[in-house]
């Protein structure tokens, strides 16, 4: 759906995004993350067309962007919606009117606008708030007016930049289900932009990973958690203490093994005691996934480690 290769983006001598590749499926949650000025929410407005791309090719249902007319553009913007950090509402307008804002500008009659508009307050459950201002809501119910607005036009693609940035941890959580939600009941691809790596992993099928313009990783989100590269490592800031005797070992446990009791069972079974050093359960994508450093004693090592073998479980000797 979304195909971008090689893609350049200089402002005036500086170079913002280099030579990016990715490809976005239909119906995908994809995910662009980054620490501040990584280019993130200049690569989102080279989506949809507000920021040009100096060299390379970026196309969204095979068309290419820098191609198209200022007409084509504006038909090709009907089927992007897109949310932001601050909710971009009209303070003067009720929630009705801000949500019916699209559909008015594009000539839509008052019946279609508000049969959408009713569905849509429904759809993110503000039905009671439709006379409401925007200095009367919180903001988790800005930020659903917001979707309902980007919505309207029922578009393909919804570009979603920071948009929990500015909620508490609950109503981050509540916003993701909803934009989930969306997703899955109208199909819609979303790709967001964040600094949170919490609402990569609640959400995203896919990440890309953004350092200064470049991309130091991409991959589904569990892979990315579950066995950070060392690039990953530093991204996230994780620094493992281990100690610095004996052998440690760490286990990835994938989201069906999870709950097995494998250390219990490894020492039963090789009638032998482990340090476990720490270890970590995480929710990835409604998964749980997991990772456990043990430490063993140097001349167990060979014994541990075919055992470890035998099973389905992924390690690393750190
Ligand atoms: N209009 C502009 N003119 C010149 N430089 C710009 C412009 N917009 C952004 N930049 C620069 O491009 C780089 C990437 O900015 P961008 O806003 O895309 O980063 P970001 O990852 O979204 O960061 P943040 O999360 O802080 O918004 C930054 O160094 C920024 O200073």
């Amino acid at each position: 759906m979304i195909s971008i290769k090689k893609l350049n983006k200089y402002y005036g001598e500086s170079k913002v995004l280099n030579d990016i590749s990715i490809d976005i499926k239909a119906g995908e949650i994809f995910a662009i993350v980054g620490h501040s000025g990584a280019g993130k929410s200049t690569l989102l407005r080279c989506l949809n067309g507000l920021e040009e791309y100096s060299t390379g090719s970026l196309e969204v249902d095979s068309k290419e962007i820098k191609e198209l007319s200022k007409e084509q553009l504006r038909s090709f913007r009907k089927n992007i919606g897109m949310i932001f950090q601050h909710f971009s509402l009209i303070q003067r307008k009720s929630v009705y009117e801000n949500i019916a804002l699209p559909m008015q500008l594009w000539g839509y009659e008052k019946s279609a606008i508000e049969r959408k508009v009713r569905e849509l307050l429904s759809l993110v459950g503000l039905e009671d708030k439709e006379k409401a201002y925007p200095n009367q809501l919180s903001g988790g119910q800005k930020q659903r007016v917001a979707i309902a607005r980007a919505l309207t036009l029922e578009p393909k693609i919804l570009l979603s930049d920071e948009a929990t940035s500015a909620l508490d941890p609950n109503t981050t959580i509540s916003i993701l289900n909803l934009l989930k939600k969306i997703n899955e009941k109208l199909n819609i691809t979303i790709v967001l932009v964040t600094h949170e790596m919490e609402v990569v992993k609640q959400i995203a099928k896919r990440a890309l990973l953004l350092e200064h313009g470049n991309v130091i990783g991409i991959d589904d989100t569990e892979e990315l958690f579950l066995k950070p590269d060392e690039k990953m490592k530093e991204f996230l800031g994780e620094v493992e203490v281990v100690p610095k005797e004996g052998v440690n070992i760490k286990l990835y446990f994938p989201k069906d093994n999870v709950y097995q009791a494998f250390i219990t069972t490894m020492a039963r079974e090789l009638d032998m005691d482990f340090n476990i050093v720490w270890g970590k359960l995480e929710e990835i994508n409604t998964h749980i996934v997991g990772n456990m450093v043990i430490n063993i004693d140097k001349k167990d090592k060979e014994k541990v480690t075919e055992y470890i073998k035998q099973h389905d479980i992924v390690w690393e000797v750190l």
